[in-house]
């Protein structure tokens, strides 16, 4: 069986990023910005007051100094003169700083006497003005690829972007499979399971920045199969997604089915846990990924494989989850022939994280899952680790 890390290499090679468009930026908050856009003005463009007070000539900050009053400048209505020795300008915060001031006294700081101001002891030292500038100059870029945030939606509206290219948010077929399976919220027979794990997919993809399709389940008959692999290639799926029937049991139908359907096959099966059904292929410029059933396997492998996939369609860069240190609480004994992504809570300590394991590891307990804040890798035939023991986790 192939690793993680090969596993992981090969579904990525199964993934082309798509092409660019122009949106508004306001529908850019998640999207992945796939040229670096340089910024079309200072900001900000003037130097400004960043009180509300009155424009000076520093050299005129002397405690009891009387300056006469000669203009106003607010934002949005700057005042083109010049500040001249003794004299002042009415200024808000935000205003263009007039010519000639370079100090702003906040209002606090003075008394007003019709058209003069006298200083007050307080008015000296604090300029108050952001130079032109300050946040970013003309020549400012902003790198791609990058997953846009709502902090960068305002530093690009400051930079005078109405718009933004990015690129094409990959489409993702989820199909269930198994004659077992019932959406949520029904009257499930006794012998009947509820299809929970797309429901984790779903958001992680929408998390991802890719557009999610969940097609009806599939049970386990051939026809059923290829005709909802037919559904997903007529959606226009980039990434085709099945879940269940991966394994080696007479209903496990998915593998024949993409065989069936055309698919080239990559991989199946990886020396993972939970995870060791998954598989891989493509079809033309389609990918093709076979998660396992187990709810919590079909979510780590999401996590592991197909989130990467969304990303390299995206045209992110580190588009592998990124491990970190941390160490552990307990003991743990001797790993296995399988890389163990066991389900695990890390919190801050002092000096480092710290890391727990659940003791229940079996690939279908949800609430297990539920608890987890980290996925803890045992890498394979790692050896027996004592509390303390420094080991590599995955935040999910
Ligand atoms: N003889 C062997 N048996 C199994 C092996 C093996 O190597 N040899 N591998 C085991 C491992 S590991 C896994 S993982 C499972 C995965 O098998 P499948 O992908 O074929 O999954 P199913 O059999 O369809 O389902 C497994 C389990 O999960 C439930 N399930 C399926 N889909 C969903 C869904 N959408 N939501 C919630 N639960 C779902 C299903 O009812 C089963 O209980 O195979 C082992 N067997
Ligand atoms: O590899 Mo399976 O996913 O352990 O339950």
């Amino acid at each position: 069986m192939i690793t993680v890390e090969q596993a992981q290499a090969l579904c990525l090679a199964l993934v082309q990023t798509g092409p660019v468009e122009t949106i508004a930026l306001a529908d850019a908050h998640g999207r992945t910005l796939a040229e670096p856009l340089r910024a079309k003005r200072d900001q900000p463009p003037f130097s400004a007051s960043a009180m509300d007070g009155y424009a000076i000539r520093s050299h005129d900050a002397k405690i009891g100094a009387t300056l006469t009053v000669i203009a106003e400048s607010a934002a949005g209505h700057g005042w083109d003169g010049t500040v001249n020795a003794d004299q002042a300008v009415r200024i808000f915060t935000g205003a263009p700083v007039p010519n000639g001031a370079d100090q702003v006294v906040i209002q606090e700081n003075v008394t007003r006497t019709g058209e003069t101001i006298t200083l007050g002891p307080d008015a000296i030292g604090n300029i108050n003005i952001r130079p032109q500038g300050l946040d970013f100059k003309e020549t400012f870029t902003l790198n791609a690829p990058r997953k846009l945030t709502a902090s960068d939606l305002a530093l690009i509206a400051a930079m005078n972007h109405g718009s933004v290219r990015v690129t094409h948010r990959p489409k993702v077929a989820l199909i269930s499979t198994g004659d077992e399976l019932l959406m949520p919220g029904g009257d499930p027979a006794p012998d009947q399971i509820i299809a929970s794990n797309i429901f984790a997919l779903q958001a992680m993809l929408i998390d991802a920045g890719a557009i999610p399709n969940v097609l009806p389940i599939a049970p386990d008959t051939p026809d059923a199969l290829d005709d909802i692999l037919q559904q997903a290639s007529d959606w226009g799926a980039d990434i085709i997604v099945t879940i269940g029937g991966a394994s080696v049991g007479d209903h496990d139908l998915v593998a024949p089915a993409l065989d069936r359907f055309g698919v080239t096959r990559s991989f199946h099966k990886i020396a993972m846990r939970p995870g060791k059904p998954l598989m891989a292929g493509a079809l033309g410029s389609t990918a093709f990924l076979g998660l396992p059933g187990n709810p919590v396997s079909a979510v780590v492998c999401g996590h592991l494989f197909l989130l990467p996939m969304v990303r390299r369609a995206l045209g992110q860069s580190d588009v592998l989850p990124r491990g970190v240190s941390a160490r552990l609480d307990a003991p743990l004994p001797t790993g296995g022939p399988r890389a163990h992504y066991m389900r695990a809570h890390f919190s801050e300590g002092k000096n480092a994280r710290i890391v727990s394991a659940f003791d229940k590891q079996d690939s279908s307990m949800l609430t297990v899952l539920s608890l987890a804040n980290c996925l803890l890798l045992r890498p394979i035939d790692d050896t027996a680790k004592a509390s303390g023991d420094p080991v590599t986790i995955y935040p999910i």
